[in-house]
């Protein structure tokens, strides 16, 4: 049965992010608390309306308790805008979270940085290994799009949404923020690859320890520079060798070197850490 807008009530904005607003909403049947993305097509081409159609398509597939499930989309042409209708995250991102921490000058404990990177590689294993072996990667693995749950939970958010943005059209298109997650695949102009999505993941991991990205620079060429060299000092001495080790392992400037999310899965330190299969 199709919604409509007047199903829902909004409760408050959430946030713009680089291809609209996210508001935190109420479905007036039952009263549950969502979050819909509000992005205009109007200024899409076909073809990027036609790419649009199935990332959402695909974001409707993820079903993983590691991400941020969809429920429902709205088309209101008259505005030409839709709505993506999604699990609610009462926990926040990630990167209010880090940015918390360094206004309290506190580190976040190792355990729960653990389970931030099981929870993100079990996430990213769901997308990776699709069954109708098409992967989705997420291209835009950053604080800002894990969110949390109540029980601090991960929730990946923003799937695929980031595939979008990179069309001519978009204002997202324009220079938001330093890339400070680029692969060195991607500084050298290859591909990115499921391998590019690790990278980003250890890049995350690496600033979830040390409250700051692992490459930083004043400049897109200093940074570029600093990402092909692979060098980046040690997480903080009170964070496990076993956490450093993993660490050196998704931040392989040598896409060969560089486990895939199937072979982390398999390591020792992270295969002892996972979830028991229930
Ligand atoms: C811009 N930042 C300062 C963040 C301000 C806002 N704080 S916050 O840390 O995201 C925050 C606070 C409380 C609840 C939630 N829950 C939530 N947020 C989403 O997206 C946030 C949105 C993403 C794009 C950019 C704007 C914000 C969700 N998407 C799907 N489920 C979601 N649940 C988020």
């Amino acid at each position: 049965m199709q919604t409509t807008l007047d199903d829902y009530e909004v409760i408050e904005t959430i946030g713009t992010g680089s291809y609209g607003t996210c508001k935190k909403i109420r479905r007036r049947r039952d009263g549950l608390i969502l979050v819909w993305k509000e992005m205009d097509y109007g200024m899409m081409t076909e073809t990027e309306k036609q790419m649009l159609v199935s990332e959402v398509n695909l974001l409707r597939e993820l079903k993983s308790p590691y991400i941020v499930r969809y429920y429902d989309r709205i088309i209101d042409r008259t505005n030409t805008t839709i709505f993506i209708i999604m699990e609610y995250c009462k926990g926040g991102d990630l990167a209010t979270l880090i940015n918390k921490c360094k206004k309290e000058g506190s580190y976040l404990d190792e355990n729960f940085i653990w389970k931030i990177l099981i929870q993100v590689t079990l996430a990213l294993k769901e997308c990776h290994e699709r069954k109708n072996g098409k992967a989705v990667l997420h291209r835009d693995l950053k604080p800002a799009n894990v969110f949390l749950d109540t029980d601090k939970n991960v929730k990946l958010g923003d799937f695929g949404l980031a595939r979008v943005l990179h069309h001519e059209t978009s204002f997202a298109n324009t220079y938001v923020g330093t890339p400070f997650y680029m692969s060195p695949e991607l500084v050298n102009n290859m591909s990115y690859n499921e391998k590019s999505d690790v990278w980003s993941m250890g890049c995350m991991m690496y600033e979830l320890s040390a409250l700051r990205p692992p490459f930083v620079a004043s400049n897109q060429a200093e940074l570029n520079r600093k990402i092909r060299s692979g060098d980046f000092a040690r997480i903080p001495l009170h964070f496990s060798d076993d956490l450093n080790t993993i660490q050196n392992k998704m931040l392989q400037v040598d896409v060969s070197k560089r486990p895939s999310i199937t072979e982390l899965l398999a390591e020792p330190l992270v295969a002892s850490r996972l979830p028991m299969v229930e």
